[in-house]
């Protein structure tokens, strides 16, 4: 779909080409000295919004010269079964990074599968030993949605000092590291959830609002601030009036342009920048095995050596 040129949509393409570009020179010479970068994801069972990100995932790490492979699990699987998968991924010294696709099913505990993925390949951020990095304002690698929603906003050109922000939703993958994020550039932010009074009373104070729930149209025009910039994170599908499947976001677009200055598109937002942020993940983690490799071995060639 081609988005309409009007400057208040912050689009997420062509910051996400910026990353990809950077993504693809760097894993080029990282090949070329014998550690080629390899992402896996694991997707347990079947939701839509993973389908989308996996295709998505696939199609740019191939443009950016990393290797991707999807490893698919039935929803039946045990939780040990799981954990022995990822064992093994972490003891391959192919294997750069290890994404885990959420949601996944209810008997299996997606904080025990991301604590079994070795920090060092925890491309994501969500080992609980990495989440806690950016409580310390260490934020070179951060949960992918949440860096690229604070990437999008950066757009704008907002003084992030200060600013009065609102994140509507409040997960550990999403609203809790953008409200981090955001404390790490010095905004001011009030997060709302399913147990907030009234997220409209405090929607409508924000100059940025965030919003991350999984419910279509949840954000109306009277519950944004005349001239804020919103940022729309949600991925759902639904059936569009022509019957076809499509993608929308958890803001009323059509209604809130006209009161927002600046309002991300979905798709073609955040969800780009998500994917490219992944793959710059995978060279960090990349860039930090390395590191240590050459601590222990000396800088050598790694294939040389093997
Ligand atoms: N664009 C992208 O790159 C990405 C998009 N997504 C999309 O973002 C959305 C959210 O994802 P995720 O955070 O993983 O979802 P979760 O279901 O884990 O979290 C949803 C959050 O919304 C809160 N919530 C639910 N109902 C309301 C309500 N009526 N008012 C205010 N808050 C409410 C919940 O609060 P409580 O816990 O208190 O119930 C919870 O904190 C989904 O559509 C997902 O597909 C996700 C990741 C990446
Ligand atoms: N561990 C984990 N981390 C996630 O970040 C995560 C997840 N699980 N599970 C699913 C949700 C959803 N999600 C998307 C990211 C990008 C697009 C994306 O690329 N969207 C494009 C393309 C749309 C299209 O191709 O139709 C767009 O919005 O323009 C979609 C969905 C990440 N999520």
């Amino acid at each position: 779909m081609s988005l309409p040129d009007d400057s208040r949509y912050l689009k997420g393409g062509p910051v996400a080409q910026r990353i990809i570009a950077a993504v693809r020179e760097d894993a080029a010479i990282a090949k070329a000295e014998g550690f080629p970068p390899k992402l896996i994801s694991i997707t347990v069972g079947d939701t839509d919004a993973v389908d989308v990100y996996v295709r998505n995932q696939r199609a740019k790490a191939q443009l950016a010269g990393i290797d991707f492979e999807e490893r698919r699990f039935p929803a039946t699987i045990t939780s040990g079964e799981l954990e022995a998968a990822i064992h093994g991924l972490n003891a391959d010294p192919r294997v750069t990074g290890i994404i885990i696709q959420r949601p996944v099913p209810a008997h299996i505990s997606v904080k025990t599968l991301q604590a079994a993925v070795h920090p060092l390949k925890d491309v994501e951020g969500m080992h609980p030993a990495s989440i806690g990095n950016i409580v310390y304002n260490q934020l070179d690698l951060a949960p992918c949605t949440a860096a690229a929603s604070v990437e999008l906003l950066k757009e704008t050109g907002l003084d992030l000092k200060g600013l009065e922000v609102v994140v509507v939703g409040h997960s550990e993958i999403v609203g809790k590291p953008i409200a981090f994020l955001l404390m790490s550039e010095g905004a001011t932010v009030t997060v709302c959830h399913h147990m907030t009074r009234s997220v409209a009373a405090h929607a409508r104070r924000a100059d940025a609002l965030f919003v991350a729930v999984g419910k279509p149209r949840l954000i109306k025009a009277d519950m944004v601030k005349p001239g804020a910039a919103v940022i729309d994170i949600g991925i759902n599908s639904e059936i569009g009036p022509d019957g076809t499947s499509r993608i929308v976001g958890d803001v009323d677009t059509d209604s809130v342009k006209d009161v927002a200055s600046w309002i991300t598109p979905v798709p073609g937002g955040v969800g780009p920048i998500t994917v490219a942020i992944l793959l710059r993940n995978t060279m960090v983690a990349l860039s930090r095995q390395r590191a240590l490799y050459e601590a222990t071995y000396g800088t050598a060639d790694r294939l040389a050596a093997e």
